[in-house]
């Protein structure tokens, strides 16, 4: 195999299952797992290469999509659970004991993201989440280790699973996110 981007990709890109209604994520504790389920299929699934994002072991990418906040909750262990950094946008609820991190909140309501729900569709115990369609922070890889000249094999690499390669967010998200700026600005 080439260049590793992530396990839930390496051997394709899996297709999604029309109609896919969501699931339960699991923790990577052997007992005792936080449990958070979801009740919808996700949206916007991507890689992304920034340092933020939680990753299996030995993974270049993570691997993380949305959901309507209304359509996650935490239905066990939620004692486990420790905000990772409370000052990020996004606040990472990660599993104190395995490190996962289970979901993504925006809890600020001025946030062009408020109202999604972030999280790491492998950690669920089925498959047919919609699939990730392109990569965000690509270069963002470089500041935790990978060497910069195997970024053009990377890309190369993310092209070929038709994974587009972005250095921030795809157009479809940077334009939304300027969309809801720009109705935040003329409500002001
Ligand atoms: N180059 C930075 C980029 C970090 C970044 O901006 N991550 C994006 C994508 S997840 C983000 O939305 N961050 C908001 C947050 O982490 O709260 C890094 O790798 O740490
Ligand atoms: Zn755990
Ligand atoms: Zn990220």
């Amino acid at each position: 195999m080439s260049v590793s981007i992530h396990p839930s990709v390496d051997h394709g890109v899996p297709q999604g299952t029309p109609g896919f209604s969501g699931g339960k994520l699991h923790c990577n504790c052997a007992t005792d797992k936080v449990e958070v389920t979801v009740t919808s299929d996700c949206a916007h699934n991507h890689v992304c290469g920034c340092s933020k994002c939680w990753k299996p072991e030995g993974a270049t990418f993570a691997q993380i999509a949305v959901a309507p906040r209304e359509n996650v909750s935490v239905t066990a262990h939620p004692e486990k659970l420790v905000i990772v950094d409370e000052t990020a946008a996004i606040q990472r609820h990660a599993c104190r004991d395995c490190g996962a991190h289970m979901y993504g909140r925006i809890e600020n309501t001025g946030h062009p993201l408020y109202g999604f729900d972030f999280f790491h569709t492998e950690l669920a115990d089925v498959q047919g989440w919609s699939p990730p369609t392109f990569a965000a922070f690509v270069s963002s890889i470089i500041e935790t280790g990978t060497d910069p000249s195997k970024m053009d094999a990377i890309r190369g690499r993310l092209r070929e699973l038709g994974l587009e390669p972005y250095d921030v967010l795809s157009p479809p998200l940077m334009d939304f996110i300027a969309s809801q700026v720009a109705k935040q600005k003329a409500a002001a």
